[in-house]
């Protein structure tokens, strides 16, 4: 596996939000991670990235107990687009790649995968939202990472950006990469995901393939079904 949680625990504040998060994540597949607004996705996703620790509960990355190393094999999207408006997309990789230490070849396959290099040379502050959002994930893409992280990249984008975004998953997911990414576009889910974990006030209430969480194709169906049933 790539990722294993195993009944995580975390407060906020002095909410407790994860109350038994489990979630799996296996070798170049795509995993939906869903569930109602502050049902505690973007939290999960924050322990699997060392910002925040578990108060309990256990985090496996790529088969061994997590450590701050692994996260060399993590290339994350969750705090939103950060780049120098300034700068073009690919002087932005290049800041990138020196602070991380990856050579020029990085830079032009992040902007490859990312489809951006027909306007690499644009400052990033003329990008639309879709194309912020996917020079957010060539960021990510530059250490070459094996697991991508992508906290709701089809928030605020347009029904291009949004395929956009699909095309750029399977993409990652045809040259070998894990894919975690939350959101709440189940027709996105539908179309991307190889396995779905939903999680419900602060719990893992459904974890495992798509065709399990939805046999009947019917994915709004399942997801409120789900929901309800955890919430109950
Ligand atoms: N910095 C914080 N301090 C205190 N509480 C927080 C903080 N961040 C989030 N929370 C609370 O934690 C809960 C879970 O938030 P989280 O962002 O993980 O949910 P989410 O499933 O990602 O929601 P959404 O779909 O709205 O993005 C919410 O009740 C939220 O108000």
């Amino acid at each position: 596996m790539i990722v294993e949680m195993t009944q995580v625990w975390r407060r906020r504040g002095r909410r407790q939000v994860l109350r038994g998060v489990d979630l799996q994540v296996k070798p170049g597949s795509v995993t939906g991670l869903l569930g109602p607004n502050g049902a505690g996705k973007s939290t999960t996703l924050r322990v699997l990235l060392g910002l925040l620790p578990p108060q309990s509960g256990s985090v496996r990355l790529f088969g061994e107990p997590w450590t701050r190393s692994s996260l060399a094999r993590v290339g994350a999207s969750v705090d939103g687009p950060s780049f120098y408006g300034h700068l073009s997309a690919r002087r932005n990789l290049a800041v990138h790649a020196s602070l991380i230490g990856v050579d020029g070849g990085a830079v032009d396959r992040a902007l490859t995968i990312a489809g951006l290099t027909d306007v690499q040379h644009r400052r990033a502050r003329t990008f639309s939202t879709g194309m912020r959002s996917r020079l957010a994930t060539a960021i990510a893409l530059l250490g070459d990472p094996e697991l991508v992280i992508l906290d709701e990249p089809q928030n605020g984008l347009d029904p291009e950006g949004v395929r956009e975004i699909r095309e750029l998953v399977r993409r990652l997911r045809s040259s070998g990469k894990a894919v975690l990414f939350s959101s709440h576009v189940l027709g996105e889910v539908a179309a991307v995901a190889d396995d779905v974990t939903c999680i419900v006030a602060g719990r893992t209430a459904y974890s495992g393939s798509l065709s399990g969480f939805a046999p009947d194709g019917d994915l709004e169906a399942a997801y409120f079904a789900v929901t309800t049933a955890a919430q109950g």
